[in-house]
């Protein structure tokens, strides 16, 4: 889908606002404080004026053979170990909150990180200034659930985010989904069903039980599984219509 496209009506589509979480939570230490002040402004995204495009690979101050896109990282425990283990693929990461942000922070600097680049905003607007087909792979990790009914519109997952999602994959690219709250699995297969360009590549009834190739795992599936809740893995390939 090309980016002037009209975008369905579900919540979502690049003007469409989707992060309803906090931005601060505990005040930052001294020491988080300076890091924030001394790093941040190198790594984090600048957008481009409206109606131009990011070039992904560019942001990058190392040679990346592809890019990837991490939504929503949390504390960016995932983010880094796939750096780490990653270094020829640049990673975006998106995340609001400021103390998740900062402990990425920490970890792109005690790894050396140079391949991590972070937009501390919603995704969606990043999403909306990059490119058709420029990522090989995006991740939505434990996205908040919004369980109650009249919140569930909240959720990240909708018909314009994926239809975005979709065009900035290339083809062959990959959409990860995790979660531990099986009515948002549910929720995300019904959605990319109806995506022209996503393909769910389940082939068997464990498929989805089983976590992602060199799975490191994340904070909130350690807490869900310490609660008892099994995950949800899906994978959707970016398909030509
Ligand atoms: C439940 S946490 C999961 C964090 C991490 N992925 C993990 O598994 O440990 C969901 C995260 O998504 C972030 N988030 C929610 N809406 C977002 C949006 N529109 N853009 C970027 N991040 C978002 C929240 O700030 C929160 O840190």
């Amino acid at each position: 889908m090309g980016r002037d496209e009209t975008i369905p009506p579900e919540a979502g589509g690049s003007d469409e606002r989707a992060f309803y979480g906090r931005r601060k939570g505990k005040r930052l230490r001294p020491g988080q404080e300076q890091r924030l002040e001394a790093l941040l402004p190198q790594l984090r995204v600048a957008l481009p004026e409206r109606g131009a495009s990011l070039d992904p690979p560019a942001l990058f101050p190392v040679p990346v053979d592809e890019v990837w896109l991490e939504i929503g990282f949390g504390g960016g425990e995932h983010l880094a170990a796939q750096a780490a283990a990653h270094r020829r693929a640049g990673i975006i990461g998106c995340e609001p909150f400021v103390n998740g942000v900062v402990k990425l922070l920490r970890a792109v600097d005690d790894g050396g990180l140079r391949n991590v680049r972070v937009w501390d905003e919603d995704a969606t607007a990043l999403l909306a200034a990059l490119p058709d087909a420029c990522l090989a792979r995006v991740y939505l990790l434990y996205p908040d659930p919004w369980p109650k009914r009249r919140q569930r519109k909240r959720r990240f997952v909708s018909d314009g985010s994926l239809a975005e999602i979709a065009r900035v994959l290339r083809p062959g690219g990959h959409f990860r989904f995790a979660s531990d709250i099986d009515d948002y699995a549910g929720w995300t297969l019904v959605r990319a069903a109806r995506c022209p360009s996503l393909r769910w590549t389940a082939r068997g009834a464990d498929d989805w039980r089983t976590p992602f190739p060199g799975w490191p795992g994340t904070r909130y599936e350690a807490k869900a599984l310490a609660a008892g809740r099994l995950p949800s893995y899906l994978t959707f390939e970016r398909v030509e219509p």
